[in-house]
């Protein structure tokens, strides 16, 4: 039902953020009969067990062949009850189709932030102004997890959101200082000694829709990139694709698989690892017909502690933040761990 020119049923347009309404903006009443591409659920990428990692060798083995040469895996087994994952995720839809309006006012002075057109925001939580026009087609709440609690929100519907993201935030903290701590112990590196590198308190999520576009082929839901963070978790909502990761030069799709995750492992977690791990290159396409809703989670080291590496001049996260907020403004993307990279006459 693909159509160039937003449908009459389409009487929702006004939950779109305004930036992307003049564009050809399509919406299938009907999902099952989407003419996407089918999902299929046998492909290659990695798959590791949370609950295998106390128990199994092998599967402490599979996670380092995990981050060392794809960058990401699937997560199974994590032990987040499908039923929060369901709450949250029409919870979010339900959000979504708020007016636009009425979403900016409610997170307004809030911990949540709305922010739609880019995935790289301010500190705040805003839309990060940049050096050039690239509009990625993407509208978002960033949740930073350690503000939400004792808020009270205009719209009761937040009020219930916020106390989902609380529950969800704190089986992401567990999943993510497992697999971390199995992670550094892949690496040889002290355990101990290596906890500042994920705090906590840094982590936040972002949700995401991404309308569809019925030339769904011009233009991103959200450029290349990798993460900036040690690790990022991803859910992505029932049977719409859209992520991609690059491997070997070739991107490949991620499609949504029930009950379970996706990680990736992130720039910092890279350069902790002095480039043994790699933070995975990915993007996300718009879908034709449908709108893709994902929750996705990131946690930082703490500001300032220093990365010392062989690779890497040390630097804080602080510093690396900062850098890319520079770029951004300046020439309009991140460059990364490049900007911290030793070049060869510097060792
Ligand atoms: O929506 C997604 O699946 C991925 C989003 C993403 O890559 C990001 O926020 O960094
Ligand atoms: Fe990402």
């Amino acid at each position: 039902m693909a159509t160039t020119t937003i449908p009459e049923e389409m009487s929702n347009l006004d939950t779109y953020p305004p930036l992307f309404h003049h564009q050809n903006q399509t919406h299938n009443p009907n999902p099952e009969n989407s003419s996407d591409d089918p999902i299929q659920d046998l492909d290659l990428f990695p798959v590791i067990d949370l609950q295998g990692l106390t128990l199994n060798p092998d599967e402490k083995q599979r996670l380092e062949v995990a981050c060392k040469s794809w960058g990401f895996f699937r997560l199974v087994n994590h032990g987040i009850p499908t039923n929060l994952l369901t709450q949250l995720e029409n919870q979010a839809k339900e959000i979504f189709s708020m007016s636009f309006e009425s979403k900016r006012a409610a997170t307004s002075n809030s911990p949540i932030s709305h922010f739609s057109g880019t995935g790289i925001l301010t500190p705040q939580g805003t839309a990060l102004e940049r050096g050039n026009q690239l509009i990625n087609w993407v509208e978002g709440f960033n949740v930073p997890l350690g503000k939400l609690s004792q808020f009270k929100y205009q719209a009761p519907a937040f009020d219930s959101f916020s106390v989902l993201l609380q529950e969800y935030g704190n089986h992401l903290s567990r999943i993510a200082r497992a697999l971390f701590e199995a992670m550094v112990k892949n690496l040889d590196l002290d355990v101990v000694s290596s906890k500042p590198y994920l705090s906590e308190e840094t982590g936040y999520v972002r949700v995401y829709r991404y309308p569809a576009k019925s030339d769904a082929d011009s233009g991103l839901g959200m450029e290349e990139h990798t993460d900036s963070s040690v690790l990022s978790i991803l859910h992505q909502s029932d049977g719409v694709s859209g992520l991609e990761i690059l491997k070997d030069d070739k991107w490949q799709t991620v499609n949504p698989l029930p009950n379970s995750l996706i990680v990736n492992v992130g720039d910092m977690m890279q350069a902790l690892s002095d480039d043994r791990f790699k933070s995975v290159t990915h993007r996300v396409k718009v879908n034709k017909e449908r709108d893709r809703v994902s929750i996705c989670y990131f946690v930082f080291p703490t500001g300032d502690v220093p990365i010392h590496s062989s690779s890497y001049k040390p630097f804080t996260y602080s510093d690396f933040r900062a850098q890319v907020d520079e770029d951004v403004k300046t020439i309009g993307f991140k460059v990364g761990l490049k900007r911290f990279r030793f070049t060869k006459d510097q060792h």
